[in-house]
């Protein structure tokens, strides 16, 4: 008799469920408004600016019933606007947002490494592919004049597309949002293209600003030599070879005169810094138009990779996005590298030259500190700086009386 009571409860709630999950989704079709005016008037909704810095959004209700409409309404979902309004429901027992957060930059910081770290964290769940593109690809396609003959990134996916398949939106509901999607589309932070960082970080939050941001930075002449690297190894190869994302900007063509052997790779970083947004360009840009500090998470590359400072990195960045540092592997993976193919022992270049790039991406580089600390991120600038100081130094150390040099990058 109690088995067959216990049953008959099971039956009822499962069809509340599933009755409440389908007013769910006709309310969601209707619009946020209607929705949470509906249904949730006197739950408090998720708020994206008050999300905790080392935690993920706080279960409002232990309610089964809350989860299981959320994950109903999200396997449904096809827009922005459908994510917004299962965010805003009751948390009910989902330990993540979804999807939980991107690195957005920058390039060349380790961002592969540490996106294969979290995705194989068992809290995580990976984008498919590691870089989406579609906030810069899709959604901003500028008219900013490209080299002649030069095609435009092409748009190759819809907002359905991205919100299902590109953010593996069926796993994250499989796992019942106990595991956290994670994207790492590294163009964002500096803009990719012609699209400026304002308007990505704008749109993104338009269209999702609970994601937590993770934005890695490395001493930035390493990082833009790397950089350039990649990018003249794509040029290097007939256009119909090279990778997806790589359209030729004017950056390209002092690297292509690069590869023919009529410029320096001094000439074209010199170039690339003088015109791409700073750290601290974009870093403003994106608390500029409104994402709040706590869900930004700077992340220097040089402690990161180091041996006695990286697991605390490694560890830090786990606590932001609300994962159990124990459950993570030991150490960062060490994926993307080229530094040991191209000039293993440093970049050949005279001391002015190497004086002259110091001397240009130092301030930014105070910028970026003093940004950091006034927000609190690091407790003095030189926390921030003092990798950065010891590179350059180091390489300056390396010049001969005559003035040959060599840049080792970090
Ligand atoms: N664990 C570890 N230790 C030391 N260095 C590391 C590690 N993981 C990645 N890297 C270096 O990071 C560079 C690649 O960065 P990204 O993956 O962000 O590049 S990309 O923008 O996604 O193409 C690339 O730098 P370069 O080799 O100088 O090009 C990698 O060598």
């Amino acid at each position: 008799m109690a088995d067959a009571g216990r049953g008959r409860t099971q039956a009822v709630a499962a069809l509340l469920v599933v009755l409440a999950a389908g007013v769910l989704v006709l309310l969601a079709r209707a619009g946020p408004g209607a929705l949470s005016a509906a249904l949730f008037a006197s739950a408090r909704p998720l708020e994206h600016g008050s999300l905790r810095r080392h935690g993920g959004p706080a279960p409002l209700s232990r309610h089964g019933l809350s989860l299981s409409a959320r994950l109903f309404v999200l396997s449904k979902c096809k827009t922005f606007a459908c994510l917004r309004t299962v965010n805003a429901l009751p948390a009910g027992g989902a330990k993540f947002n979804f999807p939980h957060a991107m690195i957005i930059g920058f390039p060349k910081c380790a961002t592969t490494s540490l996106w294969n770290y979290l995705v194989l964290h068992p809290q995580g769940i990976r984008s498919r592919p590691k870089e989406p593109h579609y906030f810069t690809r899709c959604r901003n396609e500028s008219f900013f004049p490209l080299p002649e003959g030069s095609k435009r990134w092409a748009c190759n996916s819809t907002e359905d597309y991205y919100v299902r398949m590109h953010l593996s939106l069926a796993v994250a509901v499989k796992t019942r949002l106990q595991r956290a999607v994670i994207e790492g589309s590294t163009g964002y932070a500096g803009g990719h293209n012609g699209a400026s960082v304002a308007s990505i970080a704008a749109d993104i939050r338009r269209a999702m600003p609970w994601v937590k941001l993770i934005v890695a930075m490395r001493e930035p002449i390493s990082q833009m030599i790397s950089l350039m690297v990649h990018h003249a190894e794509q040029l290097s190869r007939p256009p119909e070879q090279r990778d997806y994302w790589m359209v030729e900007t004017w950056e390209d063509l002092c690297l292509e005169a690069y590869i023919r052997g009529n410029a320096t790779m001094v000439e074209c970083v010199r170039g690339a810094l003088q015109t791409r947004p700073s750290y601290a360009d974009g870093f403003s840009m994106w608390l500029g138009v409104g994402w709040p500090w706590e869900q930004v998470h700077p992340v220097q590359y040089e402690k990161l990779v180091a041996p006695d400072t990286g697991r605390r990195t490694l560890d830090d960045v786990q606590r932001f996005l609300g994962f159990d540092p124990k459950l993570g592997a030991e150490w960062l993976p060490r994926n993307n590298s080229r530094r040991d193919m191209v000039n293993p022992n440093g970049w050949p270049m005279r001391r002015k030259d190497m004086e002259e790039l110091i001397e240009l991406v130092r301030p930014n580089a105070d910028r970026i500190a003093w940004e950091l600390q006034r927000r609190g991120y690091v407790t003095t600038m030189d926390d921030w700086l003092q990798p950065w100081r010891e590179a350059w130094d180091r390489n300056l150390a390396t010049c001969s009386p005559k003035g040959d040099c060599k840049y080792v990058l970090t």
